[in-house]
Order: structure tokens, then C-alpha cells, then sequence
């Protein structure tokens, strides 16, 4: 399919010249935190390549302001049988709204990464609603390279005459139309026809790197696609920030009284009247006992919209020898509150004491546990080194706002590290990739920091090189035993010997020019080796689908390499196929697979133009192994439609010009 043309960059301005994006702006909506885990990550990148960005949950968006957000993020998961988290509701209905001009959005310029779980029937599908929805309102999904020079800026002219307006229209009154909201429903909507430019990607928990394998590609094309775009665009010179390096802090946590510390924390039945809050001893005085009564009050506690319920019945209802313990629970509003059958109750669990304990006394915090502060935030202007604009219009996006506390901590209230272990974090989480990136960053020891940096590197066998290195052993003329001096010398060296070693850039193996592009992969022999790194390479990048290895050895039993890892790859999409040439009675090579699979090897390398590697023996295989290949895409295996002569020019000719890859994609 062709890519549609890319967008027009925000243009140069109006007569006002002052509608200059000087920030993206990031909208998550995340159920579990892996969707905000991703913003995140992605606002910290940015701000390592001196961009600046703000990071706000969708449920706190001010949707009034979409129209007005010139460069825009958004990262959200799927829940339930394909629906939005609930903290995309509002802006999803908004969207939905009937009668929203088809041009609303034109001043928009998006990218859009999608969570999901490809397990799920509706992958990744509020993603996908939500990227087709912004598309038909005139927003302008951002391609990759960006043709956009820098330093443009947004049409001054439709928002200054336009804006109010706009406003109305989108704060109108909330009427979805049946017909529209079933088109949004039952569109098969799956991405792919934005092209593999486009700032769009579907994050798989089920792939084999996890969300890796898309959200890196995703990043990089937002990153050269958007920066530019910035008013004025980030610096190319001098170059971003270590990956590792520590980023400067985004909030503050002030101490809100220099007395004593607080005693222990109230659990939820202490706060419910009986807390002892001991002598007001240090001079903290009045100041010490109103952030006392704040934190007894559990203040720091509740979210914005939450209210406190008392437990009143928890019995178990399953008998004592059974399984499982099911328990009936009854909860008491301590505040009227309307629900319906079918609402989602929410409710804040606890970390135990003891788990608390253990990580403080692991960290050696203990002493700093119960010390009140107040998490704020700090003025991020300084994190980019750029001047900032006034920019007018801007929904606050122009600099005035800083970046806010995220929801799921405590906003302006006293807190201490005990109460944001026990109510606000969950330290039994698997770590996320992002937990190890800050390990990196505050490691004191270098062999840990040494560590972190190859298990979060981008490469399938971090800090290893690995061989598969045959011995050479012939007869000279005179009939003379010979070795190979580097395979003989290799054979006897003790582990740990410590060998000189260079790494050249490929020649030959040259990846396709876009990795949509199939790719065949056939390497007999020990020339399987760099055939089994280029198909890891390819499930990285996601295209295990498009790749087909082809393994040929002896037998099962005596040289079949890397025996365990072939059902993996197969796992991963990768069609895998060896010819054991002397475990039957007639001899099968990998020629002989290529044209059993004739079918494939014509629409892989003629209709999209796939690519073919071929590695090992440079005797009679790599010729019969093009032999195969016309025959396969000519009218003589009955599946092509050009002739074996026009098939073999075909052939030859991609092997002359070593052709990398078809522009075509599927
Ligand atoms: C109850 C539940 C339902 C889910 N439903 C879907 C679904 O319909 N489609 C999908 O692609 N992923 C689905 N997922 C997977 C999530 O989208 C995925 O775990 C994602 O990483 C969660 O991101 P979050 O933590 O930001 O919410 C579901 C996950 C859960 C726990």
C-alpha cells in the first residue's frame, strides 16, 4: 500500500506571528501505568534531545484546548473488550460528539502509540478508534522523515478568527449519534495503511520484546518527525544527553515542618478517630499539628472524585476446605454517592507493614520515613536550554505551566515516604524497562551500571558476540594434514582467555531499506550463524512474520545448531525450515525446501520484491540455490507467470546488483 503525503508542518504564521509550538504536549490514558510509564519515557526522551513537552493524564485535559494543541502525543491502552480506559472517556465522548466540523483538528499534528495485548480480540483498538477519530476531524497524523522544515509555526489566521468558535462548538452539548459512534465501533480499523512512515504503532505485551519491539521504532520516527516542528527546534549540535545520564528533576519535595518527625502513619481504622498523634514536641507548633490532622485525615490519600467507605461485613462465603477463599464484602459511604448496576468500584489497596519495612531498612531510609513534605513541582523551563516564546492560544502549552505531580500521588498535600509506600506505589510490580533505566542513572558502582547498560541495550545478545566457528582441517597437494590457525587456535583456548577482537560495519548483509520489506534467509552449514542473528534482528523490529530461515545439516543428532531456540523463532512468526539431508533415505537440501515452498518464494521475492541472503559454502549451493528460486517464481513450478528464462534473468539480475530491498512494502 502507498503512504499517504505527509502533512504540512504547523505553517509559518499569521500576522500576529506569536502561534509558535514551543511544546508537545503528551495525553496518556492508562489503566494499569503502562500506558503513563510510556508518556513518560517518551516526555524524558524529548527533554534529552533539549525539547520541551508536558505530560498530563487525558481525564485532567482540558478539551477545549485540542484544537489549539499544535504538536500532540498520545499514548493510551486498551481495556474491557476493546474500550478506552476510563481515563479517556471524556475526551473519547467529546470526540464523538455529532456535528464536530470535519477541519476542527486541522491545526493538530499527532503521533499516537497504542497499548495492548494482541491476545485480546480488539487489539490495541482505543488506540485505533482514537487515531481514525483525530484524522476525520482534520488532525494530521506526522510522518517520519518530517518534510517539515524548522521553526514553522501554526496558522495564525484560522485560530485568531477561528478559535472561539471552536470553542463553542466543542462545548456544546454532549449528543453522540448513534450511526456515527457505530461507524467508530465497527471500522476494521488495523493501521497499517498510514505506511510504515507514519507516527503510529500498536504495542504488543504478547511480542517477544514486549512493547519494545514497536515503541522504540515509534520513538524514533516521533522524535524526527516532531522535534523539528518546535519553535525554535531543539539543537542538533551539541547532541542529546547519555541515554544514562541523570535528568534533571521535575518536582521538589519540600519539607513541610522541621520538627520531629511525625509518629507512624495512621492505618485506615486509626484515621477513623482513635490516633494518638503523641506530645507536639519541638517547636513545630501550630504548623506541625495542622499537617498531623492533614495526614490523619488520610488528605493525601484520596484522589480528586474519591470518597472514603467503612468496612462494615467481610465474611468468607466459600467453606473452609475449599480452594478458594471468596470473600462477601460490604462497604458504608461515609458520603452520599450515586451508582449505578454495572458501575466499576475503584478501591486503594495497602502495602503491608512488613513490606514497607523491608524496603526501608533495605535502602537504609528508616530515619527519613515519617519526615512530612510536600511533593511539588519545579520550574521546568530550565530543563531545555532554549529561550521561551509568549505564545498566545496555546491551552498553556506556551511555558506558563509547569509540569504537574502525576494523579496517582498526593498533589499539594502533606505526605511522607511511609504513606507513599503504603497508599500511592506497588512495590510488588515486576520493574518495568524504565525502573532499570533509573537503576543506570543512580548506580555508584560501576560494575552495576555496566550491567543495567547491556540488559537495557537495544541489541538481542547485549554484550556478547557469539560464533559459530567450524574447523578447518584439509590435506595440502603433498598430502600434508593442515588446521586453520585461527579455528585450531580457537579449539584449545581456556575460558577467560582474553582475545584481541574488531568489529568492521556490515558489507554484504545490508538490512532492506525499509524492514517491511520479506526477507529469505538460507544458510546451510555453519553459514546458518549470521542468518539466526539476522532473523533476531527481524523479530526485534518486529517483522518475524515477514522472514523465513532456511537451516540445512547432516542430521538431527550431530549437527544440528542451535537446536533449542528454532521453536522460538518459529513462535515469533518466522517461517523455519531444515533439511536434514542425510536423516532419510533421499538426500533434502535447502534448495529442495525453497521449492517445495515455491508458493511463498514467488510472492515473497517477485510480487513484493523480498530480499534473498545466502551464507555457507560458496560451492555448488549458492547456485542451486538460485536455481531453485527461478524455478519457484516461474511458469515451471506452476505458480509464476513468467517463463524459466525470464525467471533466471530475474534471478541473476538480483544477485548482481545485490538490489537491498524493493521500495515496495506489502
Ligand atoms: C482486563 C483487561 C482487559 C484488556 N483488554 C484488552 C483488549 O481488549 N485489547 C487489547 O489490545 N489489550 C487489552 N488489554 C491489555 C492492556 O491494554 C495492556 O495490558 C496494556 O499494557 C495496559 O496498559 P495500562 O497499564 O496503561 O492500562 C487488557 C488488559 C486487561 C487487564
Amino acid at each position: 500500500m502507498s503512504s499517504p503525503s505527509p502533512p504540512p508542518p504547523p505553517s509559518p504564521s499569521s500576522s500576529s506571528g506569536t502561534n509558535l509550538p514551543s511544546r508537545i504536549l503528551i495525553l496518556y490514558a492508562s489503566e494499569t501505568g503502562n500506558a503513563q510509564d510510556t508518556a513518560e519515557r517518551t516526555a524524558r526522551e524529548i527533554r534529552r534531545r533539549k525539547g520541551r513537552c508536558l505530560v498530563q493524564s487525558m481525564v485532567e485535559f482540558d478539551i477545549q484546548q485540542l484544537p489549539h494543541t499544535p504538536l500532540l502525543i498520545l499514548i493510551n491502552s486498551t481495556h474491557g473488550r476493546g474500550q478506552p480506559p476510563p481515563d479517556m472517556v471524556n475526551l473519547w465522548s467529546a470526540l464523538l460528539r455529532s456535528g464536530l466540523p470535519s477541519d476542527i483538528l486541522e491545526d493538530v499534528h499527532f503521533a499516537i502509540y497504542g497499548l495492548g495485548d494482541s491476545s485480546y480480540e480488539k487489539f490495541c483498538y482505543a488506540g485505533k478508534i482514537l487515531a481514525r477519530r483525530m484524522i476525520s476531524l482534520g488532525a494530521r497524523l506526522l510522518t517520519a522523515p518530517a518534510s517539515a522544515s524548522a521553526g514553522g509555526s501554526v496558522n495564525g489566521t484560522t485560530r485568531a478568527d477561528g478559535s472561539q468558535a471552536l470553542d463553542e462548538r466543542f462545548g456544546r452539548g454532549l449528543y453522540i449519534s448513534g450511526q456515527e459512534r457505530r461507524e467508530q465501533q465497527e471500522d476494521d480499523i488495523d493501521g497499517d495503511e498510514f505506511g510504515e512512515t507514519a507516527c503510529l504503532a500498536w504495542g504488543d505485551e504478547r511480542a517477544p520484546e514486549g512493547l519494545e519491539e514497536t515503541y522504540l521504532p515509534w520513538l524514533e520516527k516521533t522524535m524526527t518527525a516532531m522535534l523539528p516542528l518546535l519553535h525554535p527546534p531543539p539543537p542538533l549540535n551539541p547532541p542529546p544527553a547519555p541515554i544514562t545520564a541523570l535528568p534533571a528533576p521535575l518536582y521538589r519535595l519540600s519539607p513541610v515542618s522541621r520538627a520531629a518527625p511525625l509518629p507512624a502513619p495512621p492505618t485506615a481504622v486509626e484515621r477513623n478517630g482513635t490516633l494518638d498523634l503523641g506530645p507536639a514536641g519541638g517547636g513545630g507548633g501550630g504548623e506541625r499539628k495542622r499537617v498531623a490532622q492533614s495526614l490523619a485525615e488520610g488528605d493525601d490519600v484520596l484522589q480528586p472524585g474519591w470518597v472514603w467507605t467503612r468496612l462494615a461485613v467481610n465474611k468468607r462465603v466459600t467453606d473452609d476446605g475449599w480452594f478458594q477463599d471468596v470473600r462477601e464484602i460490604c462497604l458504608e459511604l461515609e458520603q452520599a454517592m450515586e451508582y449505578a448496576p454495572g458501575s466499576i468500584c475503584s478501591l486503594k489497596p495497602q502495602t503491608s507493614e512488613e513490606e514497607i519495612q523491608a524496603f526501608l531498612h533495605m535502602n537504609k531510609l528508616e530515619n527519613e520515613a515519617d519526615q512530612p513534605f510536600i511533593i511539588q513541582p519545579l520550574d521546568t523551563d530550565f530543563l531545555a536550554e532554549i529561550p521561551l516564546l509568549t505564545v498566545n492560544g496555546m491551552g498553556g502549552l506556551g511555558g506558563e505551566e509547569d509540569q504537574e505531580v502525576p494523579l496517582h500521588l498526593p498533589r499539594g498535600k502533606p505526605t511522607t515516604l511511609r504513606r507513599i509506600l503504603r497508599d500511592h506505589v506497588d512495590v510488588r510490580q515486576p520493574p518495568r524497562k524504565s525502573f532499570f533505566e533509573w537503576m543506570a542513572r543512580f548506580t555508584t558502582s560501576e560494575l552495576e551500571r555496566e550491567r543495567l547498560e547491556e540488559f537495557l541495550a537495544d541489541s538481542v545478545h547485549p554484550g556478547e558476540i557469539q560464533l559459530l566457528v567450524g574447523l578447518v582441517e584439509y590435506k595440502t597437494n603433498l598430502k600434508i594434514k593442515r588446521k586453520g590457525l585461527l579455528s585450531s587456535w580457537l579449539q584449545d583456548l581456556p575460558q577467560g582467555y582474553r582475545i584481541p577482537t574488531g568489529v568492521d560495519a556490515p558489507t554484504l548483509f545490508l538490512p532492506p531499506q525499509s524492514a517491511n520489506v520479506p526477507v529469505i534467509l538460507v544458510g546451510p552449514g555453519t553459514g546458518v550463524a549470521p542468518m539466526r542473528a539476522f532473523a533476531e534482528e527481524r523479530i526485534r523490529q518486529g517483522q518475524g512474520k515477514n522472514t523465513a530461515i532456511y537451516f540445512g545439516c547432516r542430521s538431527r543428532q550431530h549437527d544440528f545448531y542451535y537446536a533449542d531456540e528454532w521453536e522460538a523463532m518459529r513462535k515469533a512468526g518466522v517461517t523455519v525450515r531444515i533439511a536434514f539431508s542425510r536423516d532419510q533415505d533421499e538426500k533434502l537440501y535447502v534448495q529442495d525446501l525453497i521449492k517445495e515452498d515455491a508458493k511463498m518464494i514467488k510472492e515473497w521475492i517477485y510480487d513484493h520484491h523480498g530480499n534473498i541472503y545466502i551464507s555457507g559454502s560458496s560451492n555448488a549451493m549458492p547456485k542451486q540455490v538460485r536455481s531453485a528460486v527461478a524455478w519457484s517464481i516461474s511458469d515451471e513450478s506452476g505458480v509464476g507467470d513468467i517463463t524459466r528464462e525470464e525467471a533466471d534473468k530475474y534471478v541473476e539480475d538480483m544477485f548482481m546488483s545485490g538490489t537491498r530491498g524493493g521500495e515496495e512494502s506489502w
